[in-house]
């Protein structure tokens, strides 16, 4: 028999949370976290590749995966972002499906129930933007819901505003199970600090420019050095694939780059809490969306076969 000490007293577990484009994966997992380690925007497909959250709590340790939403794909890039989705529902022990619940059930919501009712783990039901609706509502939802698919549990939050998120991270500490850690205790993401850094202008990029170029467009760390004084010289390329994409993300005398570039920084800065010099170059690259290079950058797998 084992004695005490060479029992696991430790646990581990990964949660995968996945949903719509836009139900709050990345706010939720950036509350979870207690720290911006996922992109948000108001914007849908902001997340593109899996993103991990890990938080170390006494003797757990749970990594939350923020994955892509998962929407009907139609170009090469949506379908990958699909597929990494569905496979950060495949390999994790929880798997949390988070609803816009202002939004309720819409056709896409029962064609991601029936992709659920394929995945044999414990699924929980986290209803989210509780700060939006009315509790009859609310309550209406949970019980179509559970009646759709079962749940273990259902947890009504808001993610921007921190209700119920506590909760949901308690019953998670109880249900993942034993084992070593994965990450070090302080460790609170996988991405790397040229990626992050990447993700974070993308943010900036999104919110600036309107319409469709943001999903033209993706940012690349191409250098990223911690110098003598303990700053960082990060170069970026943000590559668009057209030329009039160009003259948008530059602006005016490049004033919107600028601009883009200063809220990258002061972002970088504050998470990093060291000085940044941040340099940033717009190049057009037709198509960049079917290369496989550029799908390896972003954490993604090239889907082969036609767009
Ligand atoms: N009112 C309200 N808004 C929220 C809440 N959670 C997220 N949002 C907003 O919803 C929008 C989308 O949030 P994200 O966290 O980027 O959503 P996502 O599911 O990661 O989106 P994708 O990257 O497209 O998959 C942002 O404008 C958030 O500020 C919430 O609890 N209440």
């Amino acid at each position: 028999m084992n004695s005490p000490t060479e029992l696991a007293d430790t646990s581990c577990g990964f949660i995968a949370l996945v949903g719509a484009p836009n139900a709050g994966k990345s706010t939720l997992l950036n509350s979870l976290v207690g720290t911006k380690v996922s992109i948000v925007t108001h914007k849908a497909q902001t997340t593109r590749s899996q993103v991990r959250g890990v938080v170390t709590q006494d003797q757990a340790q749970l990594v939350f995966i923020d994955t892509p939403g998962i929407f009907a794909p139609k170009r090469r890039l949506d379908r990958a972002m699909v597929d990494s989705a569905w496979g950060g529902a495949g390999d994790a022990d929880i798997v949390g499906f988070i609803i816009d619940a202002e939004r309720g059930i819409t056709p896409d919501i029962d064609a991601m129930l029936e992709g659920l009712a394929n995945i044999s783990h414990p699924k929980i039901l986290i209803l989210n933007k509780i700060d939006t609706i009315k509790n009859e509502a609310l309550l209406e939802l949970s019980q179509t819901l559970n009646e759709k698919l079962r749940f273990e549990a259902t947890f009504m939050i808001s993610a921007l505003k921190g209700y119920g998120v506590a909760d949901l991270m308690d019953w998670c500490v109880k249900h993942i199970p034993p084992g070593p850690w994965h990450f070090p205790e302080d460790h609170l993401t996988d991405l790397t600090m040229a990626i992050t850094a990447a993700e974070v202008t993308r943010e900036k990029l999104f919110l600036r420019v309107h319409d469709e170029i943001p999903y033209n467009c993706t940012v690349e760390t191409e250098s990223f050095k911690i110098q003598k004084d303990g700053s960082y010289k990060i170069d970026q390329v943000v590559y668009v694939t057209r030329d009039s994409h160009k003259k948008i993300v530059l602006g005016a005398g490049g004033q919107t780059i600028k601009a883009i570039g200063q809220e990258s920084r002061k972002d970088l800065m504050e998470m990093y809490e060291v000085p940044i010099h941040l340099f940033l170059f717009v190049k057009v690259r037709e198509k960049w969306g079917d290369d496989p290079e550029r799908y390896r950058e972003m954490g993604l797998e090239y889907p082969h076969g036609k767009n």
